[in-house]
């Protein structure tokens, strides 16, 4: 599974597109140098005003690309780049300034007949790059024919031999290609290979963090994760803020797993948690602690918000009845504080603790509060 959006995916084909057509540029750019440097030793033919005009029509077609890759409408095609069109383009334009050169400043810049095609090497489908290549080859064949029909005399041993080189260097390139795209296709397969295996072991990672952060019987969070995760909101709190702790006891639980057995006991935690799940808010925390024994972390509550809460919690499970099970005498206690800025989540445990305590001393099923540091 990728992590990035379409949204991220179209931004950075189109900044890719806009890469290769700074590429696509920067060759123009250096055929045109070469053209003006072939002019100053002298050998352009036509008039030197040509020159510019060319340039200029040049730039206008590099302008109609820009536009169509900017406007986004070629990212659904099955190749945004238009790479043919732009191959078939750039060996237009440069049999155009060819034309008017030199028979050896036309041999010097062959090169560019072979230059220009391997633009395509790994973007193009091999019927499409061999196309390319046919093309380049067509250009300088038309270029060699149009300056034997203007009577220019044309010797026929070295035009010879440009063209075979041509030939020989394009069937090259074609054959090249197999091998290139053959390892890029390659690299694709494990870069996706290492993608599914990292996206397996994020997996796996979160399915261990789950386990680490969860008691297997109940369900909910583990006394450690509590641990963790309170403490990180009190570290949090602002003295506008206050957290409410509640640490609840299960009533008589020993007799429930003497009389009923110890699987009937698991049902009855299960059962609380159940309940409690029902009861509580989105964002309160609640875990087992230990035992027969869970602590609650309320977020943003005060005393009366806190003593609601817990009350509700308790008569809930007082109605409860675990499926399959006839206990008509459920009940829990619990002992509830406040947690304050500048508190220790040690000391809030211990006041939570010698409320529940009073809790089960003052006769059970019920809740009682330590808010004494709390400041109230
Ligand atoms: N079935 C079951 N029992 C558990 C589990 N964990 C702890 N217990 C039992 O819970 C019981 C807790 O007993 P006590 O600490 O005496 O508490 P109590 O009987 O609830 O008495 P009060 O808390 O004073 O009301 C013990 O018998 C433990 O064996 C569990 O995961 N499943």
């Amino acid at each position: 599974m990728s992590t990035t959006s379409p949204r991220h995916e179209q931004d950075a084909r189109r900044r890719l597109l806009l890469k290769r057509f700074a590429m696509a540029s920067a060759i123009y750019a250096m055929t045109f140098l070469l053209i003006l440097v072939a002019a100053a030793i002298g050998h352009y033919q036509a008039p030197i005003h040509m020159i510019p005009i060319g340039g200029a029509l040049i730039i206008a077609s590099q302008l109609g690309f820009l536009l169509l890759f900017r406007s986004g409408r070629n990212l659904k095609a099955k190749d945004p780049c238009r790479t043919e069109v732009q191959v078939l383009v750039g060996l237009a334009w440069l049999t155009y300034f060819l034309v008017d050169l030199s028979l050896e400043a036309q041999a010097t810049l062959l090169v560019f007949y072979v230059l220009i095609p391997l633009f395509g090497i790994l973007q193009l489908r091999p019927w499409a790059f061999v196309r390319c290549c046919g093309y380049a080859f067509l250009c300088f064949s038309l270029l060699v024919l149009w300056e034997t029909s203007r009577g220019e005399p044309v010797p026929p041993g070295p035009v010879i031999l440009q063209l075979l080189t041509l030939a020989g260097a394009l069937l090259w390139l074609c054959l090249f290609r197999r091998h290139i795209q053959a390892t890029y296709q390659r690299m694709r397969q494990k870069r996706n290979d290492l993608l599914a295996h990292q996206n397996t072991l994020r997996g796996m990672m979160r399915q261990l963090e789950d386990l680490a952060a969860t008691d297997e019987l109940t369900g909910m969070y583990n006394r450690r994760y509590f641990m963790r995760l309170a403490e990180t909101e009190l570290a949090n709190l602002t003295p506008d803020r206050q957290l409410g702790l509640a640490l609840i006891d299960l009533d008589h639980f020993k007799r429930i797993n003497d009389l009923h057995g110890h699987a009937a006991g698991d049902r009855v935690l299960q059962t609380f948690a159940a309940v409690a799940k029902a009861c509580l808010r989105e964002g309160d925390v609640l875990a087992r602690y230990g035992g027969e024994e869970f602590v609650l972390l309320l977020l943003n509550v005060d005393i009366d918000q806190i003593a609601v809460c817990c009350e509700r919690l308790r008569e809930a499970f007082a109605v409860a009845s675990p499926v399959g099970m006839r206990l008509s005498d459920l009940s829990l206690s619990i002992g509830m504080t406040l947690l304050q800025d500048g508190d220790t989540l040690q000391l809030a445990l211990e006041r939570a603790d010698q409320a529940l305590y009073r809790a089960k001393r003052n006769g059970r099923n019920r809740c009682e509060a330590s808010w004494e540091s709390a400041g109230v």
